[in-house]
């Protein structure tokens, strides 16, 4: 009992220091942020009103038209000051490539601490743990097993088709990002895990709801400073929130790593001898046995990959689509391509070889993730200060690498907002910056999944193309890009399929 007063005074005092701390951080914070160019800076809240009370689906316009501004100011970064928060963006690829040739500043910014609970595999770790867990996990995506893939890519891209028959039977609208959506899912989990969860044919899959409900209940978070002290986060309810989603992502992926588990005991499946054939959860178990990695490493790295290998294929894909939709033009030049390469019949399998001469799919896909980039913007939070083009950004702040800015730069893409594939020619590539156009970032800490993804997006969009003429069902403005950690379409992807005869 005699304890319980001194307790109860040295917690207030903690709580006070930690707010001390953070009022430190965020006078440092004004300080510098003051002198680096931004929107007008209002007392206490800084920057918070240009996203107070705004849909979501309005951030990245808001977000393009402060980096189109600051440019004609002739300004190469610009910065955004939130209650405790320092955020500058570099505008150009020359600005951003201090950052991204750094070999320790790879920490992930403050936002990300809502994704640690989720996902604590490669995309968040550092040091030598990263370095030891990218080179396990790299193998995965040698090019002699991206080639593997292509018999799951094919035959979950052809239910996909299927799936989308009943609309153009019947003339009905369809927004496809959910059939996108669930096809992706089918191919992480078969490709990566071996394991197969036709999410294709089960549309109320829990594991995608809890995926679209906790990446909401991100952005919110990093956008509502009272929701970032953890009393408050909880009293109002957002922790049982998360933690109700937390659940649901975490059984089920700790349930593919059981079945594989028992498959592989029962001898159902067989693993392969090689680590070089091995799909990723195999080589992943394989390195438990060995003690080389643990059990919470391995469900941290398959939650990274099941997340990291489907959300965002699924955006990327689905601009694509609606940017074919658009410019029929563009998708019949597509399509030529397609018939060209891979011959008449819509339903045979194409292969790694044909995929690699779809040169024109390519620039397509290219300006497509310039134009709608799936991932707007990820931060890194300082470790030293860094002069960023002449201004010191101090520790502790966070920098982004953001597509969303960087991909819109009228000095270097002529008439950004018009999608023309021809940016992608070689000879227009030369002429700019190598890190203007960074839809899977840069550096060390790139998308490892990269290819992957493409080879991947390339071999669903000969499915459809093939297939169907796409028609768009809504203005091309009507559905745009949300700024979460993907660029989810807010009102979906609603187009018209016809099947081509
Ligand atoms: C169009 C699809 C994709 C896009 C646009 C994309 C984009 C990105 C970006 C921007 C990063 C952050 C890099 C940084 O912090 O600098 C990243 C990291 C990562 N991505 Fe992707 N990604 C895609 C597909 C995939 C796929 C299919 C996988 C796995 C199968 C994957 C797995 C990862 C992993 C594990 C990391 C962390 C890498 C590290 O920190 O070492 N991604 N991705």
């Amino acid at each position: 009992m005699a304890l319980i007063i001194p307790v109860f005074i040295a917690l207030v005092v903690i709580y006070i220091l930690s707010f001390y701390k953070k009022f430190q951080n965020h006078l440092k914070f004004k300080y510098y942020g003051s002198k680096i160019p931004g929107p007008p800076l209002q007392p206490i809240m800084g920057n918070t009103y240009i996203f107070q009370n705004r849909p979501n689906e309005e951030f990245q316009i808001v977000f393009r038209e402060e980096a189109r501004k600051a440019r004609e100011r002739g300004d190469t970064v610009i910065r955004f000051l939130l209650p405790g928060k320092l955020i500058v963006w570099p505008l150009t690829g020359k600005a951003l490539a201090q950052l991204l040739e750094s070999t320790t500043e790879i920490h992930k910014g403050s936002d990300y601490s809502m994704f640690e609970p989720w996902i604590g595999g490669l995309l968040l770790l550092v040091g030598d743990r990263w370095k030891s867990h990218r080179k396990m996990i790299s193998p995965t995506f040698h090019f002699a097993k991206l080639e593997g893939y292509f018999n799951v890519f094919n035959s979950e891209s052809k239910i996909f088709t299927e799936c989308l028959e009943k609309f153009a039977e019947s003339g009905e609208t369809v927004d496809i990002f959910p059939y996108i959506n669930r096809c992706l899912l089918d191919i992480i989990c078969e490709t990566a895990m071996g394991t197969k969860v036709d999410a294709q044919l089960n549309h109320d899959h829990p594991y995608l709801k809890a995926v679209k409900g906790y990446a909401t209940l991100m952005l919110k978070h990093s956008m509502t400073p009272i929701m970032w002290n953890s009393f408050l986060f909880w009293a109002l309810g957002y922790k049982k929130q998360q933690d109700d989603y937390l659940r649901i992502l975490k059984t089920f992926t700790a349930d593919v790593i059981a079945e594989r588990k028992a498959a592989l005991k029962s001898g159902e499946v067989e693993s392969s001898s090689s680590k070089r054939n091995m799909n990723f959860l195999d080589m992943m178990l394989s390195m438990t046995e060995s003690n080389q990695l643990s059990e919470e490493d391995l469900r941290n790295e398959v939650d990274t990959f099941m997340f990291g290998g489907h959300d965002t294929t699924t955006t990327s894909s689905s601009w694509t689509v609606w940017c074919l939709a658009h410019h029929p033009e563009i998708q019949q030049k597509v399509y030529e391509e397609l018939i060209d390469v891979c011959g008449e019949d819509p339903n045979i399998d194409v292969t790694y070889e044909q995929v690699n001469k779809l040169n024109y799919l390519d620039l397509v896909m290219k300006e497509s993730k310039r134009l709608y980039p799936p991932v707007p913007g990820v931060q890194r939070q300082l470790q030293k200060d860094m002069i960023i083009d002449g201004y010191t950004v101090p520790a502790g702040s966070n920098v982004a690498i953001a597509p969303v800015a960087l991909h819109s730069n009228h000095l270097v893409f002529k008439n950004p907002e018009i999608f023309d594939p021809n940016r992608f020619l070689p000879e227009e590539c030369a002429k700019r910056h190598p890190y203007d156009y960074v839809p899977f970032s840069a550096g060390i800490k790139n998308c490892i999944g990269q290819k992957f993804a493409v080879l991947n997006e390339k071999v669903l969009m000969t499915h459809l193309v093939r297939n169907y003429k796409i028609e768009p069902k809504m203005k091309l403005e009507e559905t745009l890009p949300c700024f979460k950690i993907v660029s989810t379409p807010s009102n979906g992807i609603p187009v018209k399929l016809t099947k081509r005869v």
